[in-house]
């Protein structure tokens, strides 16, 4: 292709085959493009069909004989030559299928020129991966990681050329320690087979093993930690699958396995979870107290159950309905101008989260790695809670489509905590019901909602026994409500849900790191009908 005059990119235009006619196929640099028309079409199908080149997949010559129906009296007529192009087709739900359409000719250095300037059109899309690092958790959701990996990604990688060395995990644990010793700098990015906790490994093995490479001390809870550059790709296979659907809008292996070959990136805040100066966890989804803590308890000693273990551990502790009291202490997220009411979400190009990706960068250019400390105002809420649940994004999943706090965003430098306080099982149901419906879950005088960039929780238990640990009385009763009996007050704590992992302590001091790591993903997005996909479904009729 030659470049065209005004410096304007080149376009390479042919007629060639598509099924038994001939077509107009252009390559548009321009508009970064590879579109197809009939010239003499029926008036109802003039519409051009197009794939933008990022979303191509790969190109390959053909065997034509094997690959074409009839193309009529050209295959008498001489040998052709034929290349195919394997291209993302976006279907409904945000779901994307690999879908190829095959173009042939009589002149085989034109199929060749075709193939080649297809090809380094692909070699500059810089952002693909080349070689990837996958670890496989045969043990998540079903039990599927394995077969899905082999059966429905593995093929996907190889057709574009990306390399794997595949890791099945043996123990919990593997996957992040492996990462601490791996030279991971070879890698364009990290793939987990799993669920959230086989993500969450991967997360803490990477943002472990840049911070331990850059000499941050992760016990600190000042410290500004380095971001993490290496994209960590999701292929879903666990039992809730939340920070997949949050990122990409569905929970499927085809889907994602598509957004890593293409080279999305989608940054992620990452919540650092400390107690008494000693880092405990990290958290990119839910980090719940009272009802999703007590669910993960009740639901660990079911884990052969599978994915089931939730409702039937949720179930059990609706009907607990019990209570936990304790002091949350927070710092409004001022820098973000989105708001947990808003009706707007979260979706691919934010402005919201790209406004607080400029901050980001004009901050670490004035302060370099020391974090700002402006000491800025506290607030305090002391109460009876059901749920204390802070989540860095919406944590939409299948059971919940649009999440527990469907506005919050997925990259900018908040969590958005949510109080639900002591209510009536009846309105703690109507609360849990709108998370399935369209209906405002905030809407309720018992449930409070408010955007965050850090917070601490001390619950009623630890604090009184800091302040009176020669108190026998409690100590010898602690299981029971002295002061209610009958009532579903528990004095004894619940437990923290930290990304589906338990946490040891109950007091936990938390901070928001505003897109620590990045994800091979686009965010959730708009619900367009893609015209690509719907044009090309109309040519397919015609053929
Ligand atoms: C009446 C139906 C109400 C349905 C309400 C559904 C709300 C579902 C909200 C799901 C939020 C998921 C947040 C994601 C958390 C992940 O980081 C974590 C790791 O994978 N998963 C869990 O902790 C696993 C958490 C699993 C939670 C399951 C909750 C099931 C509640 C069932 C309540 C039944 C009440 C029925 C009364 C008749
Ligand atoms: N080979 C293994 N044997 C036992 N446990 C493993 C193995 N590999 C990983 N794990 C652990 O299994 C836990 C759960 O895995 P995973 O997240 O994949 O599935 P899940 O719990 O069913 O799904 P979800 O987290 O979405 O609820 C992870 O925390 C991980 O540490
Ligand atoms: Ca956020």
């Amino acid at each position: 292709m030659e470049r065209l005059p005004g410096g304007r990119r080149p376009r390479l235009v042919s007629s060639l085959g598509l099924g038994r006619r001939s077509w107009e196929v252009t390559l548009d640099e321009e508009r970064g493009r590879l579109a197809w028309r009939d010239p003499r079409p029926p008036r109802r199908l003039r519409e051009n069909c197009f794939v933008p080149i990022s979303e191509i997949i790969a190109v390959e010559e053909t065997e034509f004989n094997k690959k074409q129906r009839n193309i009529g009296r050209w295959q008498k007529m001489a040998k052709l030559h034929a290349f195919t192009v394997y291209y993302v087709k976006k279907a409904r739900n945000h779901r994307w299928r690999c879908s190829d359409v095959t173009f042939w000719c009589v002149e085989e250095h034109l199929c060749n020129q075709w193939i080649q300037a297809l090809k380094e059109l692909l070699e500059m899309q810089k952002s693909r991966p080349k070689q990837l690092l996958v670890y496989i958790n045969p043990y998540g959701g079903k039990r599927q990681g394995k077969r899905i990996y082999e059966q429905k990604v593995a093929p996907l990688f190889s057709l574009a050329s990306i390399s794997t060395d595949v890791v099945i995990t043996e123990h919990a644990n593997h996957a992040k320690d492996n990462l601490l010793e791996v030279n991971i700098y070879k890698y364009d990015g990290v793939v987990c087979v799993g669920g959230d906790g086989m993500f969450s490994e991967v997360m803490h093995g990477l943002i472990g093993r840049i911070q331990k490479d850059s000499g941050i001390d992760q016990n600190n809870p000042k410290a500004s930690l380095v971001q993490c550059n290496i994209r960590i790709g999701i292929i879903p296979a666990g039992s809730t699958d939340c920070i997949c659907y949050s990122t990409v809008g569905i929970s499927d292996p085809v889907t994602s396995a598509l957004h890593i070959i293409v080279g999305d990136c989608q940054p992620l805040d990452v919540s650092s979870v400390h107690h008494n100066n000693t880092f405990l966890k990290y958290s990119v989804s839910l980090l719940g107290y009272g009802f999703y803590g007590d669910i993960l308890k009740d639901s660990e000693k079911k884990r052969w159950m599978g994915p089931m273990r939730y409702d039937y551990s949720g179930f059990k502790t609706f009907l607990s309905h019990h209570y936990y009291e304790g002091t949350i202490a927070y710092q409004p997220a001022k820098h973000t101008h989105g708001s947990p009411r808003d009706k707007e979400s979260c979706r691919t190009g934010c402005h919201i989260c790209k406004k607080s990706e400029k901050q980001l960068a004009e901050q670490n250019k004035e302060h370099g790695l020391k974090h700002e400390g402006g000491e800025e105002e506290w607030k305090v809420i002391k109460g009876k809670f059901l749920a204390i649940n802070a989540v860095s994004m919406s944590c939409a999943c299948p059971r919940s489509p649009k999440g527990l706090s469907p506005a919050a965003h997925l990259a900018d430098g908040s969590a958005d905590l949510i109080l639900v306080r002591k209510c009536s099982r009846f309105d703690f149901l109507r609360y849990l019901v709108r998370h399935t419906n369209q209906d405002d879950q905030f809407d309720f005088p018992f449930v409070d909602v408010y955007r965050v960039k850090c917070f601490q929780f001390t619950s009623k238990l630890s604090e009184d026994n800091e302040s009176n640990v020669m108190d026998i009385g409690k100590k010898r009763f602690g299981q029971f409500c002295r002061d209610h009996p009958a009532c579903c007050c528990n004095i004894v704590n619940s437990t923290w849900n930290c990304d589906g992992e338990t946490l040891d302590s109950s007091a936990i001091e938390v901070r928001v790191h505003c897109q620590l790591m990045k994800l091979f993903a686009r965010g959730i997005e708009e619900n367009c009908k893609d015209e690509a996909a719907h044009s090309q479904s109309s040519i397919e009729q015609l053929l």
